[in-house]
């Protein structure tokens, strides 16, 4: 990936202190797809590197996951299945609780939405603790459906998001990473 594109795509990404809590560094991707090229190049970068790979699906966790998931899925002429908070969905679902880095909370996917044997692709926009993406995981694995790959914009490396997809045997991608938290 081009280090300019990835630099440009950090420089767009804005830094709120003590957000939502005292001692959460907020790093906010919102201040990032305002930026016509900011979002676009994103968009581009993923594409680009998941186009030669094969998926059935993109999945997509509420709600910052759907604004990267939802045009990489179009992008890649796949269909897109949100991953809801409880309350939602209006078909049957299945359900994980799971840690914040800054609460709990639980999600929720319609039980029909993954058939065995699909190829997903997670997508949200930050991997701190990884329990967010480990809990959809999880109800895709239970599903039937396959998960290899998680594509991040942004990685909060000493939260150890990464090592705890790695060893559910999932390939992560991120584009930026932001030390410290
Ligand atoms: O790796 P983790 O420790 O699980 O944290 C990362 C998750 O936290 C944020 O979502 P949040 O639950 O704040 O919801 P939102 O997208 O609705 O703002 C973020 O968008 C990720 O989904
Ligand atoms: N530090 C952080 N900034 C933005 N979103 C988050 N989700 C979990 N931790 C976060």
């Amino acid at each position: 990936m081009n280090r300019n594109t990835l630099d440009f795509i950090q420089s767009c990404i804005a830094t709120i202190p003590d957000y939502p809590k005292p001692g959460i560094i907020f790093r906010d991707v919102t201040s990032l797809v305002e930026h016509p090229q900011g979002f676009h190049q994103t968009i581009e970068l993923l594409k680009e590197h998941y186009q030669s790979m094969s998926f059935d699906k993109v999945v997509g966790t509420e709600a910052r996951g759907f604004i990267f998931g939802a045009p990489l899925a179009y992008a890649l002429q796949l269909g897109f299945i949100p991953v809801r908070k409880p309350g939602k969905l209006p078909r049957s679902v299945l359900e994980q609780s799971y840690q914040l880095e800054y609460g709990e909370d639980c999600l929720q996917m319609h039980c029909d939405a993954i058939k065995p044997g699909d190829k997903v692709l997670v997508v949200d926009d930050l991997l701190a603790t990884g329990g967010t993406v480990e809990a959809t995981i999880k109800m895709i694995r239970e599903a039937g459906g396959i998960v290899e790959h998680a594509a991040f914009v942004i990685s909060l490396p000493d939260l150890g998001g990464e090592e705890r997809l790695t060893a559910m045997g999932v390939k992560v991608l991120k584009l930026v990473d932001f030390p410290g938290h």
